[in-house]
């Protein structure tokens, strides 16, 4: 699963990571308007704030969110259909509705938090993308701010500065938690050199002190 702030390339990671593999990606259900170009029941599932609060109500949701005045959630029935057909199942969701699968799934989930190179550059991006309003870009920052200091809660921290970087990371972590599974002496070369690449991004090693530096940069 992959969390961080919005704006910070998840989806751009997403696409470049999964494409050609087998997994089952969660399109997510929200109540925000559908930008120009994005696609009903591809994108997310956009419905109305009635239709949201119900499903909830029927614990439809593996987790759900506010994130500056919208709902987000994640639907539970299509992700159990996967499991049950064999997937691997992504998500791709903010850090509160991250939290909650945490709680939930505990070590069954693989959690990776994306951090931004620094805000500036965050902000930089969030403009450059142009689906939001000044107003909504400070919103989205301001969030981004606390979701950055809860990034330690995450298994990985993979920093988006360099694109091939960070999918070459993705793809080590996702080997080398697959190796995991199996016993260490029949592991192959190329999943002990993943093993050693994703024991590089780590989050334990990772201080207040070093996310402090990125909300204030
Ligand atoms: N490594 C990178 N270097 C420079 N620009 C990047 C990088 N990764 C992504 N971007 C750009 O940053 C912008 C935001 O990326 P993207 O939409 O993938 O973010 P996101 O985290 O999925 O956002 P949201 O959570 O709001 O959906 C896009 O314009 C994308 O092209
Ligand atoms: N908790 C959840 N967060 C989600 C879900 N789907 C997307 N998101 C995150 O919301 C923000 C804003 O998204 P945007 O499309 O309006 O830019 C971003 O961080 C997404 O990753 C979800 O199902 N649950």
């Amino acid at each position: 699963m992959m969390t961080g702030a919005s704006g910070v390339g998840k989806g751009t990671l997403r696409e470049q990571w999964l494409a050609g593999q087998d997994v089952f990606y969660s399109t997510s259900w929200t109540t925000r308007e559908a930008r120009p170009g994005e696609v009903q029941g591809r994108d997310y599932v956009f419905v109305t704030p009635a239709e949201f609060l119900e499903k909830a109500r029927q614990d439809g949701f593996l987790e759900h969110a506010q994130f500056v005045g919208n709902h987000y959630g994640t639907p539970i029935e299509p992700i159990e259909a996967a499991l049950a057909r064999g997937q691997d199942v992504v998500l791709e969701i903010e850090v509160e509705g991250a939290m909650q699968v945490k709680d939930r799934m505990g070590d069954g989930a693989i959690l990776v938090f994306i951090m931004p190179p620094s805000l500036t550059e965050l902000r930089r991006r969030l403009t450059g993308r142009a689906t939001e309003t000044p107003e909504r870009i400070e919103k989205r920052l301001l969030r981004a701010r606390e979701e950055i200091m809860q990034a330690h809660a995450f298994r990985y921290v993979i920093v988006n500065d360099d694109l091939n970087r960070a999918v070459q990371e993705l793809l080590a972590v996702q080997q080398a938690e697959r190796a995991t599974q199996r016993p260490e002496a029949n592991w192959t070369e190329a999943e002990r050199e993943a093993h050693a690449l994703a024991a590089t991004v780590r989050s334990g090693a990772l201080k207040t002190e070093a996310l402090r530096q990125v909300v204030d940069s």
